[in-house]
């Protein structure tokens, strides 16, 4: 078995003259939660429906539990749980229904269908709500759904696109422990997220922008390698100060948290919090912290928007 469930080497995808993905080189271990980031239209999605074999691929390799895209790439589809960004259910069959018929195609011997099926309904939480229309269904009700669906056949590796939008806190960490749990089984995830607290859970990450790589490492390593001393404002009326102090070579962003301002200030800086007190003044309390991923986020994805 090979340690990589993904390799991919500068996997490229054009749509005409736009190129969504450009020269990804990718790796995700076997048993990680391998985090996948970036803003709105990064490629995240293109790079991952290239990675289940479901879109062509303009240019570069990938190999998908060591299947060659795309020689391979109707094994890699029947051995992926992929669940998709948009729900792909059968609206007019029920949930149970749903389950089923996807167990038959994914050609689950019939005796074991039932049964995996109810495990899953119940995995999920949708025991109560069997016989109910998939298109009847809440937003995180169809998430649910699609998860179970993903993990249906039990595969070694699942491809989640944004599997928590929708639903609501309680059934998010529930989610997300058992993504860890089907990590400690050997299963491994790439999963596409916006919220940088399941991203800072993350064995590893890889974030996009604009299509290509612009940083990847586990969490730690991301943080270390920040180029920016991250200062906290913290003071009764931060708001104004975000603007007077993006026009400051030194600083590459200040974001607002509540009454704090996080503050991204070039590592050249001697001393960023003396720095930052020499633009905002003496009525702020002011201290240095650990960065965190959503830093390492917005310094990765800074200038940008929906491609
Ligand atoms: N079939 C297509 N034809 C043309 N352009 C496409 C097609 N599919 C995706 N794109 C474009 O490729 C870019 C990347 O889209 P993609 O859905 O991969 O981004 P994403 O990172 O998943 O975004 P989001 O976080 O909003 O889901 C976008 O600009 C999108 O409009």
């Amino acid at each position: 078995m090979t340690e990589y469930v993904i390799e991919a080497e500068g996997l490229t995808k054009r749509f005409g003259d736009f190129t969504a993905v450009q020269g990804l080189d990718m790796q995700i271990q076997r048993g990680q939660v391998h985090g996948f980031l970036g803003p709105n239209g990064s490629g995240k999605t293109t790079a991952i429906r290239m990675m289940c074999g479901l879109l062509d691929i303009s240019a570069g390799n990938v190999r998908v539990l060591g299947l060659e895209i795309p020689e391979y790439a109707e094994e890699v589809r029947d051995q992926v749980g992929y669940m998709t960004q948009r729900f792909s259910h059968y609206q007019d069959m029920t949930v149970r229904e749903n389950l089923m018929f996807l167990a038959d195609i994914r050609g689950m011997p019939r005796k074991q269908r039932t049964a995996r099926v109810d495990e899953v309904l119940g995995e999920y939480n949708l025991a109560q709500i069997t016989g109910r229309l998939a298109g009847d269904l809440s937003g995180g009700q169809k998430r649910r759904l699609s998860l179970a669906g993903a993990v249906l056949t039990q595969p070694q590796l699942l491809m989640l696109d944004e599997p928590t939008s929708e639903v609501d806190p309680n059934t998010r960490r529930d989610m997300w422990s058992r993504f860890f749990r089907l990590a400690a089984e050997g299963t491994s995830i790439l999963v596409s997220t916006h919220l940088m607290d399941e991203a800072e859970r993350c064995h590893r990450l890889t974030i996009l922008n604009q299509g290509e790589k612009v940083a990847d490492g586990t969490t730690d390593e991301l943080k270390q390698r920040l180029p920016q001393s991250v200062v906290n404002i913290h003071g009764a009326d931060v708001s104004g100060l975000a603007d007077s102090l993006s026009d400051d070579g030194q600083i590459l962003a200040a974001t607002q948290s509540g009454l704090s301002l996080r503050v991204l200030v070039d590592r050249n800086v001697g001393d960023p919090v003396g720095y930052v007190r020499s633009r905002v003044g003496n009525q702020y309390q002011l201290a240095q912290i650990e960065a965190a991923i959503e830093d390492v986020f917005v310094a990765a994805t800074m200038d940008t928007s929906d491609a």
